[in-house]
């Protein structure tokens, strides 16, 4: 694993780290931000999927979870959005190919010699981090978008591994959306979509920890999203959590700002910080 930057950020370290990903065939930059507790000893772990476009970088330098994490002593991961290279497939639209890997297991050409961005974050990042002070006994996972889509499926298909999930204006209903339809078409083929898909996995089987899920009334991709889809699943299913719309706020990241300290709040509880 080669460190490509570390920055001293609220009393704790920012890092930033390329390694060759075995998974995805090709080199992946993730971001970790470690608490000052962590110089004491591990501590627990917030894993944030991003969006349609993102890298590992906009979540880290826009989200403002730092002073969050320094303050409850929690790790932060910052993976990518999809493997990089020019040798991996790509498509003209932003929402299909690099920075659109929708953290599922591709298994149709082009894309399958390198998209596979649910084992990466599942099984081979989490790997990883044993080089560093992180208690990857206490996790837990949230995201944005493309991201908060990938948080939900990753918990609700990974009984036991999350005490909690949270999610910022999640695609909630890839299935039946254009956010999701043709992205799960041309990776998965005829796959199971719907293990992918946040609001079936809820109405199959649910989380079994809390779920916080916000989104904004002004989202301007709302339409895409289907939010409405979800919280009826976990009202229908009874699941413990809380269902938010955000009056005013739109897609963006100064909404993801100004709620992220309520999601490392939550977490932190069921984390028992
Ligand atoms: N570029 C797209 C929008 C993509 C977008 O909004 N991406 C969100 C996640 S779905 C994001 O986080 N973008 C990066 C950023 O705001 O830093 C468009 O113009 O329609």
């Amino acid at each position: 694993m080669e460190p490509l930057s570390e920055n001293a950020c609220f009393g704790g370290s920012q890092l930033v780290l390329r390694h060759g990903s075995r998974v995805c065939a090709c080199d992946m930059t993730f971001g970790l931000y470690l608490p000052p507790q962590a110089q004491d000893g591990p501590v627990p772990v917030l894993w944030y999927l991003s969006g349609l476009t993102c890298t590992h970088e906009n979540a880290m330098t826009k989200a403002g979870a730092q002073a969050h994490a320094a303050h409850l002593g929690m790790a932060l991961v910052f993976p990518d959005t999809s493997p990089r290279g020019e040798d991996v497939a790509d498509d003209d639209a932003f929402d299909m190919g690099k920075g659109a890997g929708f953290y599922v297991d591709a298994t149709e050409a082009p894309w399958a010699s390198h998209y596979k961005m649910r084992s990466y974050v599942a099984d081979e990042l989490p790997g990883l981090l044993g080089d560093f002070p992180v208690d990857m006994d206490r996790q837990a996972i949230t995201g944005h978008s493309m991201g908060g889509h990938g948080a939900l499926t990753l918990a609700m298909g990974s009984p036991g591994r999350f005490a909690s999930v949270s999610a910022f204006s999640p695609i909630c209903n890839p299935s039946a959306s254009d956010w999701g339809r043709k992205q799960f078409a041309a990776y998965l083929g005829d796959g199971d979509h719907a293990a992918h898909d946040a609001s079936l996995l809820m109405a199959d089987r649910g989380f079994d920890g809390p779920v916080l899920c916000d989104t904004g009334t002004a989202d301007q991709f709302a339409d895409l999203l289907r939010p409405e889809t979800l919280a009826q699943a976990m009202a229908a299913r009874r699941q413990p959590g809380a269902f938010r719309m955000q009056k005013g706020y739109d897609h963006s990241y100064f909404f993801v700002q100004t709620f992220i300290g309520d999601h490392l709040d939550f977490h932190a509880e069921a984390l028992g910080l």
